[in-house]
């Protein structure tokens, strides 16, 4: 699509590099899990493009081969042998429904944890915890649930669920036993969100931990 400049594909590049360093850093990326997009220009008539991972890379290193641009059904809009994440499709539903900039996705022992956890609940409570603020939610002692939806090998048969259990005053979703994509305006708003969902996982996991061994 035209209205896509190298500069404006360049600098998504340099964000998602950027960000996957950081996360790399971190560990968030074992075992080439996880993935990472930016939209790029604005959405119009619901149409759109976003730079993604490409599939099955080691994310903890740099190679001229790293991401690829992508259109609003996942179908890469350029020339490229490379092939967009496996997950590229619930990426263009959580910018469709909630008109992101930006979305990240990590497997962490946390997150899966908890995913687990509270799987059959099909949400994560957290109440009273001051990272729920990185939320942009200020009022006192607030509680969040924070959604759950099942795992499946088939990437398309999450997607309906996504769908149905965003809640878009929420920035984040879990899979099962999978991971957690987390969005938000620009690839700032969407990082901070994402460690505080880290935050808050590893202080649900810790609590439910400190109540069942000081019984
Ligand atoms: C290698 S385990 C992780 C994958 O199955 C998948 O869940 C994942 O997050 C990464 O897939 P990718 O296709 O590289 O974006
Ligand atoms: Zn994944």
């Amino acid at each position: 699509m035209s209205n896509i400049t190298l500069e404006m594909k360049q600098e998504a590049y340099q964000t998602l590099r950027v960000i996957k360093e950081t996360f790399a850093a971190r560990h968030w990326f074992p075992g080439t899990s996880g993935n990472l997009s930016v939209r790029v220009g604005d959405i119009l008539d619901g149409q759109f493009q976003f730079a993604i991972t490409a599939s099955g890379k080691d994310k903890s290193v740099h190679t001229p081969e790293d991401y690829l641009l992508v259109d609003e059904a996942g179908v890469p809009t350029e020339q490229t042998g490379l092939k967009p994440s496996a997950e590229t499709l619930i990426h263009c539903e959580i910018y469709k429904q909630t008109g992101c900039g930006a979305i990240f996705h990590v497997h962490t022992v946390f997150n899966s944890l908890v995913s687990e956890r509270y799987g059959d609940l099909g949400t994560v409570p957290i109440q009273g915890v001051e990272l729920i603020k990185a939320f942009n939610i200020w009022e006192e002692n607030a509680r969040i649930e924070v959604p759950i939806v099942p795992n499946f090998a088939h990437i398309p048969s999450i997607v309906p669920h996504v769908s149905e259990k965003l809640n878009p005053t929420i920035p984040g979703i879990l899979l099962r036993n999978h991971g957690i994509y987390a969005w938000g305006a620009n690839s700032f708003e969407a990082k901070r969100h994402l460690e505080a969902f880290e935050f808050l996982f590893e202080y649900v996991y810790r609590m439910e931990l400190l109540k069942a061994t000081s019984l």
